[in-house]
């Protein structure tokens, strides 16, 4: 049998916790990663149990996730309001006296363009994570999703802001990896990040970049899992 680690098991105190947010008649957004997942499957028992409620995935894997346990799908065109989403991060800045606080850093999983879509549209976010994700400051790689012609020219862009641009590879095949949207993904260095909110904006007006993994003023509230409870971060 396998047995479930330390992270494991924050992982899955943080999603479930975030699961208990989830109404019936509410639409959900649901986000990606494995933190997310254990959301998810909480989601999925409560709608066997009677829940009713409807949810838009962020990636193909939680597509499948959410069929596999059976909860109705929608699209963001067919509803009007999102009334939550649930979704992990790679590195949240955790220091109530920086006006960051709260800022993300996603797109490990290579899913953050419909993250971003769909947290974004949600009425509120609630993020997910174990507390290696806690950081004072956001200096993680910042993933950029980027349109497969335009990697060198963005590549060349990052590296005139000050950053270094690595395109990832992909584990099991030979080559980049594809984004479930068809495009590349560059993973950026650079350094400590005291603004995120200008990188964000100077992210954003590269040509090519399709989207960029930081995530700023979009979190309502964190929940982390611990050894034994789950710690709250209201913003
Ligand atoms: O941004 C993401 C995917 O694009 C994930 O939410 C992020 O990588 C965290 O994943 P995990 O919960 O597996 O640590």
């Amino acid at each position: 049998m396998k047995t479930e680690g330390g992270t494991d098991a924050a992982k899955r105190r943080a999603g479930e916790r975030a699961a208990e947010e989830v109404e019936g008649g509410d639409v959900v957004g649901l986000g990606t990663g494995s933190t997310t997942a254990y959301a998810i499957e909480a989601i999925g028992e409560a709608v066997a149990n009677g829940l009713e409620v409807q949810g838009i995935p962020t990636s193909f894997q939680s597509r499948q996730l959410a069929l596999e346990v059976g909860i109705p799908l929608t699209t963001l065109e067919a509803v009007d309001t999102v009334d939550l989403a649930i979704d992990g991060a790679d590195q949240v800045v955790d220091d109530p006296d920086s006006s960051a606080h709260g800022a993300l850093i996603k797109g490990g999983g290579a899913a953050h363009t419909r993250e971003k879509l769909v947290d974004a549209a949600a009425e509120r976010f609630v993020v997910v994570a174990d507390p290696s994700k806690l950081a004072d400051r956001l200096e993680r790689s910042v993933p950029l999703e980027v349109l497969p012609d335009a990697h060198t020219v963005v590549a060349d862009r990052i590296r005139d802001l000050g950053g270094e641009p690595t395109l990832r590879e992909a584990a099991n095949k030979d080559g980049p990896v594809v984004t479930d949207n068809g495009n590349l993904v560059l993973d950026c260095e650079f350094g400590p990040i005291d603004d995120p909110d200008e990188l964000a904006a100077v992210l954003s007006s590269v040509p090519g970049v399709v989207e960029h993994g930081l995530f700023v003023d979009l979190a309502d509230v964190t929940y982390v899992g611990t050894d034994d409870n789950v710690a709250i971060r209201e913003y």
